[in-house]
């Protein structure tokens, strides 16, 4: 089965033999196939082993090509986990066509040896333009009050209750990577008072730093989380973090559902101890708390923050970029650091 595989030219190139190619391995496709398509997306300089569309059980596709796969291309979709990595010595190389690397297994990457490049900046403009338009839109009630058109209330019931000015809002971010520092200059041009807390203080920046994310809360009238998704940052947004960011207090999410403890946000946002969300990240997606879908302060969107068509563009040439450079012998692109 395997040989018949690599007989079938899936790479569109008339030059090479597919065989001849270096092999990447795609467990799964990434969102960005269905958008871009698969013509551009994958460059007929490699030979794409796509997982997906094999017949054989994935231990033994994998296992047939065990010796020569040399890089593998995922995305949230697929998790790269240690058990997969032993199957595959020959691997060098981990490129993710996401910003987040929570589905990869990092410390085993960095164990045996395996580069791992992620989205790089790509998605920053688009990450933070959603993140500050799900902040507008609760503060705003822009969502809700369309609906309350829409079902014809304003005519019976009239006016709908105000919502709240986002000029002079503290808003305390999450994570100050890529896309937090592109939400902070949106901020900062909207007269907001920007304050963060990251791994480490920023020190060309004079935005207040807090090291604590319950002393940020205690200080913001609204947190937006755009951090990773790691060991240390799981369920860091608890009942703790909540309680200080009080009654009047505001939540966005668009860095990953896990961050926040979600049944007690939602326990919160029913309660009324906290004003509202926005929300494009889940812990468990596609599946949405139904508490939420009855709450006309929370906004809800399907982890789609971070695409468009330009970021998918973006991604897609970053992508075939880093692959290169592996190949090449030259630095990758967007190579992800904090193992
Ligand atoms: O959520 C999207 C990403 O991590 O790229």
């Amino acid at each position: 089965m395997a040989d018949q595989e690599e007989e079938q030219d899936n790479t569109g190139d008339q030059n090479h033999k597919p065989q001849d190619l270096p092999q990447v391995l795609v467990l799964k496709p990434p969102p960005v196939l269905s958008v871009i398509g698969e013509e551009s997306f994958l460059s007929n300089k490699y030979q794409f082993l796509k997982a997906w569309e094999s017949p054989l059980p994935l231990h033994q596709f994998l296992t047939a090509h065990a010796g020569s796969i040399q890089a593998i291309l995922c995305s949230g979709a697929a998790p790269v986990t240690d058990d997969l990595l032993q199957l595959l010595p020959s691997v060098r190389l981990v490129v993710t066509a996401s910003a987040g690397t929570n589905h990869i297994d990092l410390e085993a990457c960095h164990r045996r040896g395996i580069s791992v490049t992620n989205a790089g900046n790509v998605f920053s403009d688009d990450g933070a333009d959603a993140a500050v338009g799900l902040l507008i839109d609760v503060l705003r009630k822009i969502t809700a009050s369309d609906r309350y058109v829409r079902q014809g209330l304003w005519v019976n019931e009239g006016d709908y209750p105000l919502g709240s000015k986002l000029r002079g809002k503290r808003v305390g971010i999450v994570g100050l990577g890529g896309i937090g520092l592109e939400i902070a200059k949106r901020l900062e041009a909207l007269g907001c008072n920007v304050l963060y807390t990251s791994r480490k203080k920023k020190t060309f920046l004079s935005y207040p730093f807090y090291s604590d994310v319950c002393q940020l809360a205690a200080h913001s009238d609204a947190l937006i989380i755009c951090c990773a998704l790691t060991d240390q940052t799981r369920h860091m947004i608890d009942k703790d973090v909540f309680s200080a960011l009080g009654k009047e207090g505001v939540i966005v999410n668009v860095g990953r559902g896990a961050i926040v403890d979600e049944k007690e946000m939602v326990r919160c946002l029913v309660h009324g101890e906290i004003a509202g969300a926005g929300l494009d990240v889940f812990e468990n997606e596609p599946d949405v708390p139904k508490e939420l879908f009855e709450l006309d302060n929370v906004v809800l969107s399907p982890h789609r923050a971070v695409f468009t068509p330009e970021s998918f563009m973006a991604l897609c040439e970053l992508v075939v970029g880093n692959l290169e450079a592996f190949f090449s012998n030259k630095p990758l692109l967007s190579r992800v650091m904090d193992v």
